[in-house]
């Protein structure tokens, strides 16, 4: 059977298509929409039309039903009940790097198989995430994290299911890959997705300033990265602004991602009350402070890392710096009127 023009079968076919059309390579594009409109599918028809628009299906030899079939085993291991860590988050990153990489700064630094690499390690990024922290699997002694030995526990889990998912029948996108494309992709994206754990950002982000002060001091706009270790330091890096984007996104879509998080800490908080742990940071509902939450979040920990970014592929990013520092600007006010309102 030939697959679907978009890769999922849904009502919508037409609105989606010109959806795409209109904002595939943009930055803001509504991917809640993109959900609704792909009968659900949001991941799958992210990364079908992303593949073709980069013509991977044919630089890779993929076939169109290998590629539906393996991401929509993916998108089935992505938990629907997770209020903020299921497909949409992994279609939003997807989507999000596919913008970044589009960077003219960029241009010709990355190779196919980098690009394959990254757009790949987004889309399974977080897969089958139970909807916990590592710190809430290690303390209450989770399965994972006994597998895991409290390492980068969440991590480790989505490479291993998304690797493993390959080996299913009709599902091996990377057949056609010869064995030395096969091993740097799968080190590639074991990199990318271990760097994903928040434990690593300040490290991350410390790599990436280095980098930026010596291409600076190097001069001219095009990065010219000298080796592996260099060229994964960047890539991490775009994985990692990309997951951490909800903030520097337009607001409607902001406010919604603020929404879906605090739902999924809440429930942590809940299961850590009920379970008579100590309620992590953030995670109880009565006494959380959304507003003043999120601006503490952006100015220590999202703002140094998309300043960097920006920096690093100046001028490109500079709009969505800038929509990250009204967006703070807009939780800082609420927060006054929020404190002031408790003060009466
Ligand atoms: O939890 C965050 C890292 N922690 C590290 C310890 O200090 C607090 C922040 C990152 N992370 N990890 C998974 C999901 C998210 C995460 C993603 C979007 C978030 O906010 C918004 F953009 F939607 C988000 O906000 C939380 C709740 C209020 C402030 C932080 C969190
Ligand atoms: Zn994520």
């Amino acid at each position: 059977p030939i697959p679907p023009r978009l890769g999922v079968e849904t009502p919508h076919a037409d609105e989606l298509s010109v959806l795409f059309n209109e904002s595939l390579d943009k930055w803001g594009i509504d991917i809640f929409r993109v959900d609704q409109l792909s009968n659900q599918h949001p991941l799958v028809t992210v990364v079908f039309s992303i593949f073709e628009k980069r013509d991977f299906l044919s630089k890779f030899r993929i076939h169109p039903s290998t590629l539906v079939n393996y991401f929509t085993g993916i998108e089935e291991h992505y938990k629907k009940d997770n209020p903020y860590h299921n497909a949409v988050h992994a279609a939003d990153v997807t989507q999000s790097t596919h913008v970044l990489l589009n960077a003219a700064s960029l241009v010709n630094v990355f190779s196919d198989l980098e690009i394959l690499a990254s757009i790949f390690a987004c889309a399974i990024h977080d897969v089958n995430h139970p909807g916990v922290t590592n710190q809430f699997l290690i303390n209450t002694e989770n399965e994972l994290a006994i597998m895991y030995n409290d390492m980068s526990v969440l991590e480790n889990h989505h490479c291993a299911v998304a690797f493993k998912l390959l080996q299913e029948p009709n599902c091996n996108i990377l057949k056609h890959l010869d064995d030395s494309q096969r091993k740097q992709l799968r080190k590639m994206v074991i990199d990318m997705v271990l760097a994903t754990d928040m434990s690593k950002h300040m490290s991350l982000l410390a790599d990436l300033k280095t980098m930026v002060e010596t291409k600076k001091v190097a001069g001219g706009c095009l990065l010219k990265l000298d080796n592996y270790s260099e060229k994964m330091q960047i890539m991490q890096n775009m994985v990692h602004c990309a997951d951490l984007s909800n903030p520097a996104k337009p607001l409607p879509l902001s406010t919604q991602w603020v929404t879906r998080v605090m739902e999924e800490f809440f429930n942590q908080g809940d299961r850590e009350k009920a379970l008579g742990l100590p309620v992590s940071p953030m995670c109880c509902r009565e006494t959380a402070n959304i507003e003043k939450s999120q601006v503490s979040f952006i100015d220590f920990i999202v703002h140094p890392l998309w300043e960097a970014w920006t920096e690093l592929v100046h001028p490109d990013a500079e709009h969505i710096l800038s929509t990250l520092e009204q967006n703070r600007d807009h939780y800082s006010e609420l927060s006054a009127t929020r404190e002031a309102e408790e003060q009466q």
